[in-house]
């Protein structure tokens, strides 16, 4: 008997273009959310974002509460929960980067709230996901949230953004090429749960990425409109899913060690770029697509390197030997890498000299 069934949740209303941030009152109002909001969002894009989003609201009569979020750890989710319970919100809208949105869609989860998704950086690929990625000790939570109701992505703000955050979008959607990879090794090996959808769709976004670099230029609006739909293209992917595996594989594990390690100090798509370049080598040694990866990268003004993460090589060697405990997903790490192939692997690609 067939008993196999799955659920997938996907927005109802997503609204992208030049100026849409002034439409997010109509969103909520097709979407018939009544009551107060609690805006999530962090300093920068409370300023740019949240503050004139709320002037619309207190204009149509609304009254936004709102919490300025700095990390995404689960004592913000914790913080934000409060929040919203003690200022009677009735749905949740995420401001922000990849933090902000994880924030509010996890908090969103807990308290059985519907959310909006308002990026205000092309730099992640969580925008529309129903996953949260939270750092927790020793080790990397992929924790299931609530996907958003809608996502209003304006994308004159999008291309105002400091450029390096749509570099790090792009890199974070190239690095699907690795994710895959390793999804499909997993799926071989240990026969994980394997969606040739999620995958297709995954690989598919990063290719019409990769053959529209050319159109991915800083200050570009049009730009912010290519990253954007492919962002939101690999969050399906992850929807589809159920899990973050079309997204993130072994470049992921060492992007989220290189967090531990040396917190601040890059941007996660950059990281999981350079994590992705040593990865494609693993996989497919020197005639792998290793150098076609870093050659997209470069192609978007993406780090390939260590130093131009700001990383020092030690630290690159000490997080390739270690993430593979970061979390239990099987990837081409295996048991994990020693230390001489990970300086192998680092130095062959560039990555250290
Ligand atoms: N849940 C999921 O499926 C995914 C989650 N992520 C998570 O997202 C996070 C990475 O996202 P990021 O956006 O890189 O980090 P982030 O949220 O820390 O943003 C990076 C910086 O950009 C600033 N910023 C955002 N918009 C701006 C604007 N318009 N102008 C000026 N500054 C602006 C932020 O204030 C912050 O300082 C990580 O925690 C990562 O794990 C990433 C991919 C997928
Ligand atoms: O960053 C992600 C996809 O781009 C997902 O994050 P996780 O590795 O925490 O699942
Ligand atoms: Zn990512």
């Amino acid at each position: 008997m067939f008993e196999k069934s799955t659920w997938i949740r996907l927005p109802r209303n997503v609204v992208v273009g030049h100026g849409v941030r002034s439409e997010v009152v109509d969103v909520i109002d097709d979407l018939h959310l009544q009551g107060r909001p609690l805006f999530v969002t962090s300093p920068t894009p409370r300023e740019v974002a949240a503050a004139p989003i709320a002037a619309d609201f207190e204009a149509a009569g609304i009254e936004p509460a709102i919490v300025t979020i700095e990390e995404a750890t689960f004592d913000a989710v914790e913080r934000v929960i409060e929040t919203a319970e003690a200022e009677e919100a009735a749905y949740l809208v995420g401001i922000g980067g990849g933090k902000a949105i994880d924030i509010a869609k996890m908090a969103s989860h807990h308290l059985e709230m519907g959310f909006l998704s308002v990026p205000t950086a092309a730099s992640h690929d969580g925008i529309l996901s129903n996953r949260g990625s939270v750092p927790n000790g020793d080790s990397r939570h992929s924790v299931a949230a609530e996907p958003p109701l809608a996502v209003v992505a304006d994308t004159g703000i999008l291309a105002d953004a400091p450029w390096e955050l749509t570099t790090a979008g792009c890199a974070d959607i190239i690095s699907n090429y690795t994710a895959v990879m390793d999804w499909r090794l997993a799926k071989r090996l240990k026969d994980v749960e394997y969606s040739e959808y999620a995958a297709a769709l995954s690989e598919m976004t990063a290719e019409i990425l990769v053959d529209n670099a050319d159109l991915i230029r800083p200050g570009l609006e049009e730009s912010a409109w290519v990253v954007t739909k492919a962002l939101m293209s690999s969050g399906v992917a992850m929807s589809i899913a159920g899990s973050s595996r079309p997204a993130s594989g072994a470049e992921h594990l060492f992007s989220h060690q290189l967090d531990r390690l040396a917190p601040g100090a890059a941007l996660h798509g950059h990281q999981v770029g350079v994590g992705s370049i040593m990865s494609a080598y693993l996989h497919g040694g020197d005639r792998g697509i290793w150098r076609d990866i870093r050659d997209a990268l470069a192609s978007i003004d993406a780090p390939t390197t260590a130093a131009e993460l700001g990383i020092d090589d030690e630290t690159v060697i000490e997080a390739l030997t270690t993430c593979h405990e970061i979390r239990d997903r099987y990837t081409i790490l295996g048991d994990g890498m020693n230390e001489r192939a990970a300086r192998e692997v680092a130095t062959k690609t560039g990555v250290i000299s």
